[in-house]
């Protein structure tokens, strides 16, 4: 008998296991609003202007194609976190940053929870509390990185907001020196952000709670439109001292999605101490993929480190999140304009990001599957970006239709 043969089938991923269903639908009016992932009107995925114009300059400049180090392109590191921390950081510039370039963001949590399952020795122990709902990968990153899994409460049904009373109260409650994860900008499912007056409060709380806030930023400049305003969370927090752990991506705000790059940062006492935990980075990164890939890194480093096709990166990420920011009016004006519907809409256009969380319940996504070929994940989770002036009436009423 094969040793194989006790290996189960395992389910689909609820995210990603929605493009397979859209791709196998032949339906030529089908719409995938499942991966966050984003396209243009045309419905066709975007490689910036200002990423083609550096993979030119890359491509003449005939660099050889020899190892990274194990934490990667430095030049990119250095370029990454200044667009976290800010140009002006006093941690960047008292050398209190370590940084490892990592396989996106998805690579910077995951490195992040394995050095937290080694090296933190809090009082809240090793285990992460994550925002109910979160990421759907987060937790099983951090459980295969071997910490314990717990929840604080964030989204608010009822009001279709932020439970921001029952978030503090969750948090206060953790034993002291908790490690908590955030999500900087564009929650992720709900589109639901603290305000800048509520990430004050927060920092507050972790001050008083000496709790650890481990930020997750895959969607800097994407939220918004401006990358600065975006990190505002981020920047606060270790302007008020607290060190950090931040994982980033450039996957949606530089639409390097296929090329895997992202940073993980921790911030740490001083020099000396950011030496030593350098040193446990590097251990802990080379047995998982010894160093990271090249082409990506390169990329990031031409467009942030030239002042021209920066500032061009700043005008097309601006562009991607008008254009979401315009489908979710379309959408909501269609839906209570063209449709007439009753219901209460105004979190389309209230939240944030790549997502919103629309309020639509599992049986009413299985209809809008079955009935309309429209793909979106189970939690009622649709990516605006899947959304055109093409698509968005045929969207609004196979909605209204499944909702009325
Ligand atoms: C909050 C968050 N954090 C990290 C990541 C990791 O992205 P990457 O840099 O590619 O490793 C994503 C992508 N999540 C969207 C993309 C598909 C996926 O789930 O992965 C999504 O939720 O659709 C997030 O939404």
């Amino acid at each position: 008998v094969s040793q194989w043969a006790k290996v189960p089938q395992g389910p689909p991923d609820p995210i990603l296991g929605v493009s397979e269903a859209f791709k196998a639908d032949s339906n030529a009016k089908k719409m995938n609003l499942g991966v966050g992932a984003y396209r243009d009107d045309k419905n066709k995925p975007y490689v910036l202007e200002c990423v083609k114009k550096a993979e030119k300059i890359i491509f003449a400049a005939g660099q050889d194609k020899e190892y990274l180090g194990i934490t990667g392109l430095a030049a990119y590191n250095q370029l990454a976190a200044e667009l976290a921390y800010g140009e002006n950081s006093s941690a960047l510039k008292e050398g209190r940053v370590v940084t490892t370039q990592s396989l996106s963001g998805t690579g910077a949590l995951r490195i992040g929870g394995e050095f937290l399952a080694r090296w933190f020795n809090g009082k809240g122990g090793k285990k992460i509390y994550l925002p109910t709902p979160s990421w759907g990968n987060h937790g099983n990153i951090f459980r295969d990185s071997k910490l314990e899994v717990g929840n604080y409460r964030y989204y608010d049904k009822k009001n279709i907001g932020l439970d921001f009373a029952g978030l503090k109260e969750d948090l206060n409650n953790l034993p002291e020196e908790s490690i908590v994860l955030l999500h900087a900008c564009a929650h992720n499912p709900t589109g639901v952000d603290p305000t800048e007056a509520q990430w004050r409060e927060l920092s507050d709380l972790f001050k008083a709670k000496k709790h650890v806030a481990f930020f997750d930023m895959a969607y800097q400049g994407f939220a918004s439109g401006d990358p600065s305003k975006d990190a505002f969370a981020v920047r606060h927090f270790v302007e008020q001292g607290h060190n950090i752990l931040l994982a980033q991506s450039f996957a949606k705000n530089l639409g390097l999605y296929g090329e895997r790059v992202g940073l993980f940062s921790i911030v740490v006492a001083d020099k000396e101490e950011a030496k030593r935990v350098d040193s446990q980075v590097k251990i802990l990164v080379r047995p998982m993929y010894s160093n990271p890939p090249l082409s990506g890194p390169r990329i990031v480093k031409e467009v942030l480190g030239n002042a021209e096709l920066k500032a061009e990166w700043h005008r097309e990420v601006k562009l991607m999140a008008d254009r979401i920011i315009s489908m979710r009016s379309e959408l909501r004006n269609h839906l209570e304009k063209t449709y007439g519907s009753q219901k209460n809409w105004s979190h389309i256009t209230s939240q944030i990001g790549m997502f919103c969380f629309t309020g639509l319940t599992p049986e009413q996504v299985d209809r809008l599957k079955t009935e309309y070929s429209v793909y979106l994940t189970r939690d009622g989770r649709i990516s605006i970006a899947g959304i055109t002036s093409g698509n968005v009436k045929y969207l609004a009423e196979a909605i209204h239709n499944v909702t009325k």
